[in-house]
């Protein structure tokens, strides 16, 4: 027989309302938590019930199409033909951070909602506080200037000039940065905005992901900073050597990227070590090319801000469904390092590889 409750409900209807709840609460948590787990994490718990395998598909989904996690303009997709890979797995931050400690690694990426990509990113805050300062503490070499981007190719004439803009040299160009009073919409922070060109990440059998044109690019056009985590000498050393270990098993790419600038005196360097494998931004797929590539690079220094910045530019106009690369360097320091498939008539066939 069945119970009556004091409202006089049914017990079992009770029982099945109950039951209905506890169940959407449970989706809205799976919701609201996958966004935050790992593939091989996602793998795992799609395999609890149908509902939740669902969620965990269309995470998937979004994550695929989105590399940039909303953070830039233009979704940048990943386009897989080769394998059932459906996206690499990576902390999106688009500007240069300090290294941060593995047990923070997690960032929201495939949720419905919308999330700032670098509101857990610790690192980020503590880089945006380096910057150069005078001897009473005032950020230092800052312009008050309006309409700072006005005359930036033609006019060759300092005067009437954004002071930032007359920095500019042949191998670092310079912004108003961290010190300047204009803000992110200044005509001289090209570097410092979101991508603004169609991009999407390829998949190869041999290379891995890679960068691709999805629109025609102009020649010299902007297309995206290097970031990542930004190494002590002593740690990029050891990461290499980590690294370097991973890759001999197969199927693991590292973007660790080595950079210096020449200082005036010409008897130093300014060594940069940017860490993109576990943290970085597109630019981390870009692949090598013994012939140069179709990208150029140039340091970018941000007035006020201590380390300048890699950005790549459009070394000539690339169309659509171009593969984005560049040379990762000169030197082969190993005769037995990876193998390079990229393809050009003057390929060495291995990857440039030095000590680090
Ligand atoms: C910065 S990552 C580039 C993205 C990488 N392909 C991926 O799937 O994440 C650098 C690594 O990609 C691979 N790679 C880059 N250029 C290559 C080339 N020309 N031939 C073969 N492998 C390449 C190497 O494993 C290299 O260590």
């Amino acid at each position: 027989m069945e119970q009556v409750s004091k409202k006089g409900c049914k017990l079992s209807e009770l029982e099945e309302k109950e039951k209905e709840v506890t169940a959407s609460v449970f989706l809205q948590c799976a919701e609201l938590i996958v966004p935050w787990l790992t593939p091989l994490e996602i793998a795992n718990v799609s395999l609890t019930c149908r509902a939740v395998y669902q969620i965990c598909k269309s995470i998937t989904l979004r994550r695929s199409s989105d590399a940039s996690r909303a953070f830039e303009n233009l979704p940048v997709p990943f386009r897989n033909t080769v394998d059932n890979r459906p996206y690499a797995y990576f902390i999106y931050t688009h500007s240069l951070i300090l290294p941060v400690a593995s047990e923070c690694l997690r960032q929201s990426w495939g949720s419905n909602f919308v999330t700032m990509p670098n509101s857990n990113l610790v690192g980020q805050l503590a880089m945006e506080s380096v910057n150069l300062v005078d001897e009473l503490g005032q950020s230092v070499s800052g312009c008050d200037c309006e309409n700072c981007g006005e005359g930036r190719e033609e006019d060759t004439s300092t005067s009437g000039r954004c002071p930032c803009l007359s920095l500019n040299a042949l191998d670092v160009a310079s912004e108003c940065g961290p010190s300047c009073s204009c803000g992110l919409e200044c005509g001289n922070r090209l570097s410092q905005k979101k991508i603004a060109v169609r991009l999407k990440i390829v998949r190869d059998r041999r290379k891995g992901w890679g960068l691709y044109a999805d629109q025609l690019i102009q020649k010299g056009q902007f297309v995206c900073e290097y970031a990542g985590e930004l190494l002590t000498t002593k740690d990029a050393r050891r990461r290499h050597q980590f690294y370097d270990e991973l890759a001999s098993g197969g199927h693991f790419y590292s973007a660790l990227l080595v950079v210096r600038e020449h200082l005036p005196s010409g008897k130093a360097c300014l060594r940069i070590n940017i860490d993109a494998t576990r943290i970085g931004n597109v630019a981390r797929f870009i692949n090598h090319s013994c012939d140069g590539g179709n990208l150029s690079t140039k340091l970018v220094r941000s007035s006020g801000a201590l380390f300048p910045r890699l950005c790549f530019f459009a070394l000539k106009d690339i169309q659509e469904d171009e593969e984005l690369t560049f040379s990762y360097g000169e030197i082969r320091k190993r005769p037995q390092g990876l193998p390079c498939f990229c393809n050009s008539s003057s390929c060495f066939g291995i990857l440039p590889s030095e000590d680090t």
